[in-house]
């Protein structure tokens, strides 16, 4: 059996870590001991040849700086999401440590909460190595069924954008403005998503596939999204401190509409929905903000 470690015991480690151990034998760490089945040090789980990583994008470069040792490990990132202070994508990051064939990114609709229910579930390995992209392809069991893909950075940057469409729409849906407005906000943001990632040289399918549209038809139609539950905080009119305080878990959509924030102003982008989320976080009345972009 194929040995994995799985790197951060949240949400979506631990999701990953059970959806893992029916093909194979799965170790799991995380930044505090924990008491749960193969849980073991880091150190031990660095000496692993398949490593999952699934801390938050905003720690990832830290984490790797005080924390990682290559060791011609495997890795797949299971994060989601654009370093704020600097606008760098989680390939970017990775690529100081990582070798590009050792490394998969991974994408599609997929709630933690229905993983660990053993949930039917479709995912994509993003790699340019093809090969490691089947290898992690046949980890998985039977109830995820994987594609694979060599679009990383489209996939990544599905993957982070629909995070801030689905803040908006968590807006749309508190502030009760409708089902034809959240249909249009999402489609605008898909447009906006994709528009955003060709500069970088992403595929067109990627888009309308499981890692764009089929992650932002998820995380921007339901309760269950974190970051949706942002939105309808916003809406509330509570302050990005509170909801994040009230939340206890990651929404790596309010980091990554920093980092597009200032991407777009560095590299003048035309990021409309971005824009007006970064500005409802910044403090901006909503009802304000979205009349911006859904009234004529
Ligand atoms: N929960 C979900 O349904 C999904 C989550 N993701 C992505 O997975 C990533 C992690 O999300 P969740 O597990 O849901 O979040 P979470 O909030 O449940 O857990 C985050 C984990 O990261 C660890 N962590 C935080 N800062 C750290 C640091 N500096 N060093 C080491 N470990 C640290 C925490 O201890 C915790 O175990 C995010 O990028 C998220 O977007 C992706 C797909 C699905
Ligand atoms: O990425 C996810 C589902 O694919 C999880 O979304 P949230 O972080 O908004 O809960």
């Amino acid at each position: 059996m194929t040995k994995i470690g799985v790197i951060g015991a949240g949400k979506w480690g631990s999701a990953l870590a059970f959806a893992l151990s029916e093909k194979c034998e799965v170790y799991i760490t995380s930044r505090t001991p924990r008491d749960i089945k193969n849980f073991i040090s880091l150190e031990e789980i660095l000496k692993l040849e398949y490593l999952v990583i699934a801390i938050p994008a905003q720690q990832i470069s830290s984490w790797l700086e005080e924390n990682f040792k290559y060791n011609n490990q495997k890795i797949l990132v299971a994060s989601k999401g654009i370093e704020a202070t600097t606008g760098r994508f989680l390939n970017e990051i990775y690529a100081k440590y990582v070798p590009n064939e050792n490394i998969a990114f991974l994408s599609g609709p997929s709630f933690a909460a229905e993983v660990i229910k053993s949930l039917p579930t479709a995912l994509v390995i993003n790699s340019k190595n093809e090969k490691l992209s089947a290898a992690f392809a046949s980890f998985f069991p039977s109830f995820i069924k994987t594609y694979t893909s060599t679009d990383v950075v489209g996939a990544e940057i599905a993957g982070a954008y629909k995070n801030v469409i689905a803040i908006a729409a968590g807006i749309c849906e508190g502030l009760n403005l409708g089902k034809n407005a959240s249909a249009s906000l999402i489609s605008r943001g898909l447009v906006e998503m994709h528009r955003f990632a060709k500069e970088y040289g992403a595929k067109d399918e990627t888009f309308i596939g499981l890692s764009g549209a089929g992650d932002l038809f998820l995380t921007a139609s339901s309760i269950m999204s974190r970051n949706f539950r942002v939105g309808l905080g916003i809406a509330e009119g509570k302050s990005k401190e509170e909801i994040v305080k009230e939340l206890g878990e990651v929404a790596e959509g309010i980091g990554t509409t920093y980092a597009l924030y200032e991407i777009a102003k560095k590299k003048d982008l035309y990021l409309p929905i971005a824009k007006e989320v970064y500005n409802m976080l910044e403090g901006t009345d909503p009802h304000v903000s979205l009349s911006n972009f859904l009234a004529s």
